[in-house]
């Protein structure tokens, strides 16, 4: 898989989207999210799948099996090349949206990997235990569902830098860590809570990484993007 840093396209519409990627002059991996889906539907992916882009189609899917396991047969159908789903729904819903994706992966096309959200980088341990009542350490949460992930059959989490080192020893390499809540040293954190540098990230074992605001909302966000795709491969 591409492992080039993932921008987060969290845009209103297609007319911002358009006005940011046409600033760049290369094939990009980016991920289009729930605020840009609920807006535009599967057009935008059509679209920006058309202009050469990778695609991380992140709607942390979380429901029945059943109801998960026939989204993710519509979503194939979009050709995108990672696709998650909420590892709190279990193995039973994780393993129908892979059977999901599979039956709807046009023949002879490769299908989409699929990955599962531990706990969010927006959330705190004290948060994890006084609201979600999971009397653990939020590493030893993460650990867990990345474990019933693997269990699922699925190839990989989402997790932060934090946990990142943990999963790729119990999971393996292979088993992906995707990590957003990435920011440059010094750079604000707004919602995000478990956060980390790209350098950092790839230090302590993150596979690939998510950036959203510090490269979107940068005055110049082509050379954002620069100084963190260096950062991230520099190691
Ligand atoms: O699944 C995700 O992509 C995701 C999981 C998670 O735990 N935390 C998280 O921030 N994200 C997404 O990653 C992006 C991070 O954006 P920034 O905080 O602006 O870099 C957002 O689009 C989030 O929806």
């Amino acid at each position: 898989m591409n492992r080039k840093p993932i921008i987060a396209l969290d845009f209103p519409s297609e007319v911002e989207v358009f006005n940011f990627l046409n600033k760049f002059n290369e094939p990009l991996f980016v991920k289009i999210g729930m605020e840009l889906y609920m807006q535009e539907g599967p057009e935008i992916v059509r679209k920006v799948k058309d202009q050469g882009h990778d695609v991380f189609l992140d709607l942390k899917l979380h429901d029945i099996p059943n109801t998960v396991k026939s989204a993710m047969k519509g979503l194939a159908k979009l050709g995108v090349d990672l696709v998650n789903v909420h590892a709190a729904g279990g193995i039973n819903m994780m393993a129908g949206a892979l059977e999901g994706l599979e039956a709807g992966t046009p023949a002879g096309k490769e299908r989409a990997a699929l990955i599962a959200v531990t706990q969010l980088t927006s959330t705190t341990e004290q948060q994890m235990q006084n609201e979600q009542k999971i009397n653990l350490s939020l590493l030893d949460s993460v650990l867990h569902y990345a474990s019933i992930t693997k269990q699922a059959g699925l190839d990989g989490v989402v997790c932060s830098v934090h946990e990142a080192g943990a999963i790729r020893e119990t999971c393996g390499e292979e088993f992906l860590r995707v990590t957003p809540g990435i920011r440059l040293a010094g750079g604000e954190a707004h919602d995000q809570k478990r956060i980390a540098t790209p350098d950092g990230a790839k230090k302590d074992g993150s596979s690939l990484i998510v950036v959203g605001r510090a490269i979107t909302n940068a005055e110049d966000p082509v050379a954002a993007y620069k100084i963190v795709r260096e950062l991230w491969e520099e190691q």
